[in-house]
């Protein structure tokens, strides 16, 4: 079949690669210029190694990056679905655009399918209006489902085949339709939901769910910390239950999936309130560690602390809504009299963040060399969960830091070691 795939950033270029690895004729469109001709060249942008062998291989089967979209039997939409902040709601320009570049090309017996990420009753009543103006006909002359994409970064190529699926279609034909494309290359199960909407529903609520449970996890650290005991052992513990899974405390919820889909649920309803605490709680954990870090030094005032991690988890190099950039700049704003930090009071010195991590590569990101955010630091947080962090001799490092103090909020480090290196150490 031939498929055109509208957008090829990290989801669209992985489900091309995976259709065409699988005999089909597939185009990948992308407006970005650059992208499509570093495509072309055989250079992916992507650092997950599995994924740059998968779309090598793709484009040996003839998987075509291309600049302009083009007809096809089938249309895939995975273009990017940001939150508008400032109006609360996702923005919806992206699937509007390619809605009308599919629309433009669209031809009786066609399939149209959103994979992006959007708020409930996005396929049915944003993205199908838009396919009408190419004058055919929704559910007579061509057909639109919804099939959420879920899969985790760092895992892509296991996860694009062996997830389950959930789609939904504007009526049962585009469901078949929809369906009869996915199953043959999807190990997982297909399930069919009531209709697009559901399905968007169901995507939305499994990272509200995920948020969730890591907020409670975050206050159980906090709660635990209260009682001076440890929220990890504790958990372990609990989670011998046969009906409790607790998920890891840490620095706050970065990525641009868990941070915002429990918006997208929220969109048109005024029923959120234990998610919206859920991402409160999330929210406030830079504070909370910078609260710690304030314990552990008595004062901020002048404090040179090395955060290393600003990738928004471990081994990835996205660093969209990290929680250690967050706490860097919640540390770089403290001022003198400010309330949330004591210590940094009249007459003090503005902290000193020193960047450090071995994934990110971003000119935007003054990050420096393990050694030189180290050097002479007060203070050390782990703040992704990266396995080289792991590696850190702490004899060496404390030979570097002028303060033995380490906050690991991921708790990646061996904490018996870096004790015995003379650190002072604390996790959540
Ligand atoms: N990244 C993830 O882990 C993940 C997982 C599941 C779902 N999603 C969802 O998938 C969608 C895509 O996410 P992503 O991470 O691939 O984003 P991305 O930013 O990596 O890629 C999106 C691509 O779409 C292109 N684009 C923009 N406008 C376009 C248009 N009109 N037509 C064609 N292409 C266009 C951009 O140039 C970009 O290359 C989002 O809705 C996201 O929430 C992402
Ligand atoms: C339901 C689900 O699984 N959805 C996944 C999610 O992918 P993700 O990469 O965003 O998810 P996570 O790995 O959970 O990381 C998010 C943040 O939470 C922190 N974290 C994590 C676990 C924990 O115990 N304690 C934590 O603090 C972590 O460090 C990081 O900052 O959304 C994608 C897009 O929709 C999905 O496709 C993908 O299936």
């Amino acid at each position: 079949m031939k498929l055109c795939v509208h957008g090829i950033g990290y989801i669209g270029l992985a489900t091309g690669a995976l259709f065409a690895n699988n005999g089909h004729d597939v185009v990948g469109y992308d407006p970005d210029e650059e992208l499509v001709a570093e495509l072309r060249e055989g250079e992916p942008r992507t650092t997950e190694d599995d994924l740059r062998e998968y779309v090598l291989e793709a484009m040996e089967k003839g998987f075509e990056p291309s600049t302009e979209p083009v007809e096809a039997d089938c249309h895939l939409i995975c273009v990017p679905t940001p939150y508008d902040e400032d109006a609360g709601r996702a923005d919806m320009a992206y699937v509007e655009t390619a809605g009308r570049a599919v629309a433009d090309l669209l031809k009786p017996g066609d399939t149209v399918i959103l994979e992006s990420t959007v708020p409930p009753g996005t396929t049915a009543d944003v993205l199908t209006p838009v396919l009408a103006e190419s004058g055919l006909t929704p559910g007579e002359d061509f057909s639109v489902a919804h099939c959420p994409e879920t899969v985790l970064p760092g895992n892509i190529t296991h996860e694009l085949v062996h997830n389950d699926r959930i789609i939904g279609g504007i009526d049962a034909e585009s469901a078949d339709r929809a369906i009869a494309l996915y199953e043959p290359v999807t190990e997982g199960t297909i399930h069919r939901a009531p209709n697009a909407t559901t399905a968007e529903f169901v995507k939305l609520s499994q990272n509200a769910y995920r948020d969730v449970n890591i907020a409670f996890a975050n206050e159980l650290a906090r709660v635990a910390a209260d009682y001076g005991i440890g929220s990890r052992d504790a958990i372990d513990l609990a989670n011998n239950h046969p009906r409790v899974d607790i998920l890891n405390p840490g620095p706050g919820v970065g990525g641009h999936c868990l941070p915002i889909d429990p918006w997208f649920l929220g969109q048109s309803s005024d029923s959120l309130d234990l998610v919206e605490s859920a991402r409160r709680v999330n929210d406030g954990m830079s504070e909370y560690v910078v609260e710690l870090l304030e314990s552990e030094l008595g004062t901020l005032d002048g404090a040179r602390i090395a955060v290393l991690g600003v990738a928004y988890k471990g081994n990835v190099d996205d660093t969209r809504r990290s929680p250690g950039l967050r706490l860097a700049e919640t540390l770089s704003s403290l001022r003198p009299g400010d309330q949330r930090a004591s210590a940094v009071t009249d007459g003090g010195t503005e902290v000193d963040v020193r960047l450090h991590d071995p994934h990110v590569e971003d000119d935007g990101i003054p990050l420096r060399s393990l050694d030189d955010s180290l050097r002479d630091a007060d203070a050390i947080v782990i703040s992704a969960d990266h396995d080289a962090f792991a590696d850190i001799d702490p004899e060496r490092a404390a030979s570097l830091v002028s303060n033995r103090v380490v906050v690991d909020a991921t708790a990646t480090l061996d904490a018996d070691g870096w004790r015995r290196a003379g650190f002072e150490y604390v996790s959540l």
